[in-house]
């Protein structure tokens, strides 16, 4: 399918856990739009690798890796989204900490980055497209109508992950995630290619002290007001 310049997009950006995927499939269900979780590319391109035991120093199998990948987003009804790769589902080995954390090793580089870029803008279609992401704002979509950066504190982010990972019956550790989500941080807002920041006309949403349902409301009434 050709992606469609015109077709509006809401570009959400911010850390790891500050709710971008839950936020942006609320709001993507309530205008009636597509949503793309890119983070899903990033942790399928790493889920390959490991598959594939290619390492994440190996720039030229990665990116052999990226453009063999045929990646298929079933976006359920009140669940998340479904992720098939090269005809596997693979939603909840794609969610695991080691499988984050090598996408975040990988995402750094220049080559992988440009190889997964048509990827991501193909999902511009009409009516519209929620984008979740680091870049969404800056790189991929830089003329969206709408961006917005979310963001909360890294303790209350690792508590939320906790509660989302514990409620699914894994084994965490609070101290641990709080740890893995620091360090994925300052990788991906310290790295030179497409840096986790917001953009310069972005919404930026402090959501440490919000409900889901406000964050929602808020992001609703910036976009009512433009
Ligand atoms: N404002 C909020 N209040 C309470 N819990 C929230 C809020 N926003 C998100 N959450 C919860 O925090 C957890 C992490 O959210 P989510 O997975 O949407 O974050 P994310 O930014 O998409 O993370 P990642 O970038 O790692 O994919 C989920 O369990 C979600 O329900
Ligand atoms: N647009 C994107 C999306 C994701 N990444 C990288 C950085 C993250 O650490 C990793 C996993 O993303 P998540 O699923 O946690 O959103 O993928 C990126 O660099 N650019």
């Amino acid at each position: 399918m050709t992606s469609n310049r015109s077709a509006p997009v809401l570009a959400l950006d911010g850390p790891s856990g500050s709710g971008k995927g839950t936020i942006g499939q609320i709001c993507a269900s309530q205008f009636g739009w597509h949503y793309l979780d890119s983070g899903a590319i990033y942790r399928g391109l790493a889920w390959l690798a490991q598959d594939h035991n290619v390492s994440v120093d190996d720039v030229a199998g990665l990116v052999a890796l990226a453009d063999s990948m045929e990646l298929t987003c079933h976006v359920q009804e009140n669940d998340v989204a479904k992720i098939e790769i090269n005809g596997q589902f693979v939603t909840a080995e794609l969610r695991t900490e080691e499988t984050g954390e090598i996408a975040s090793q990988i995402a750094p580089l220049a080559p992988v980055r440009a190889s997964l870029l048509a990827m991501q803008r193909r999902c511009r279609k009409a009516p519209g497209l929620v984008a979740d992401g680091r870049d969404m704002g800056t790189v991929v979509f830089p003329d969206a109508e709408f961006k917005v950066f979310l963001t909360a504190s890294a303790q209350i982010r690792a508590q939320r992950r906790f509660d989302q990972l514990k409620s699914k019956g894994f084994d965490v550790n609070l101290a641990r995630l709080l740890e893995s989500i620091q360090a994925r941080d300052v990788r991906d807002s310290s790295r030179a290619e497409s840096p986790l920041k917001p953009a310069d006309n972005a919404y930026v949403l402090d959501t440490s002290d919000l409900s889901i349902d406000e964050v929602v409301a808020s992001i609703m009434d910036y976009v009512n007001k433009r």
